[in-house]
């Protein structure tokens, strides 16, 4: 498969700090419409990868190519206009603003939070806050009030919020911290469903989640690439065993 083939091809990726090279010349490829799961033990880096692709950190040295073109140059606000969303893992909803608000608020170039209350939505940003409430299950919620929605829903509502602006790369940070079972399996759904459309990347430490959602595990340690393939094949790895999994 050629580069252009891929949604995101990080190549001879290096960053430092101070000397301390938290990613270490490391190249990943991700497929289009590929969830991708990032594993390995506290420190491996994992955070800070995804703070390179989304643009927070500024790399010292590789190439990072979205949909085959070079970003590595390009600022963060402009990244998430070419389409690469990043839910961290404190929900940064509108606590105040209902869930329909919410939504509404993060179609692109649409109104500020602050004129919420006297908006009045084009029939393609309602379509569009209808369309995605239904994807992250909160349908009958679109009138609540965002703070009293439960652990598990604002987490959903903010990966929805992401979703109105349709990424074609997704990132999530630990997306099930905190949830229950019952809540966990529903993110699972959630995630098959949405990378129908579009590559994501999801950073877990949870085996049995991983295992439910992973199309292919990478597995960083120490700022590289450890091992990479299917759940199945990286489990049974000695390496991955003896710095991760075993523990
Ligand atoms: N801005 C920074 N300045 C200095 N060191 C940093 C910075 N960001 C990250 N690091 C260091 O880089 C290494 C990788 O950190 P990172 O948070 O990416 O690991 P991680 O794999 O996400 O770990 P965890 O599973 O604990 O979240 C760590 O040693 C961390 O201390």
């Amino acid at each position: 498969m050629s580069s252009t083939d891929f949604a995101l091809a990080v190549e001879d990726l290096t960053v430092s700090f101070d000397g301390f090279k938290a990613i270490d010349d490391l190249t990943l490829y991700v497929d289009k419409n590929e969830l991708r799961v990032i594993i390995g033990p506290n420190g491996a880096g994992k955070t800070t990868l995804l703070d390179l692709i989304c643009g927070k950190t500024k790399a010292s040295g590789g190439s990072i190519k979205f949909k085959n073109e070079e970003i590595l140059q390009i600022p963060e606000h402009k990244r998430v206009r070419l389409g690469i969303g990043r839910k961290f893992q404190t929900p940064s909803i509108y606590e105040n603003l209902s869930v329909l608000q919410n939504l509404e608020v993060s179609y692109p170039s649409g109104r500020s939070v602050w004129g919420a209350l006297a908006f009045k939505a084009t029939p393609d940003i309602s379509a569009r806050v209808q369309a995605v409430a239904a994807e992250i299950g909160l349908s009958d919620k679109l009138d609540t009030e965002a703070g009293l929605l439960s652990h598990g829903q604002k987490q959903w509502l903010e990966i929805g919020m992401l979703l109105m602006q349709e990424p074609e790369l997704l990132m999530l940070d630990e997306p099930i911290a905190g949830m229950s079972a019952k809540e966990r399996d529903l993110t699972a759904e959630l995630l098959h469903r949405i990378c129908q459309n579009r590559a994501v990347i999801v950073i877990e430490h949870d085996m049995d989640f991983v295992k439910k959602i992973a199309h292919k595990v990478t597995v960083m340690h120490q700022g590289k690439i450890l091992a990479e393939g299917p759940m199945e094949q990286v489990q049974a790895d000695p390496k991955v065993i003896d710095v991760y999994l075993g523990h």
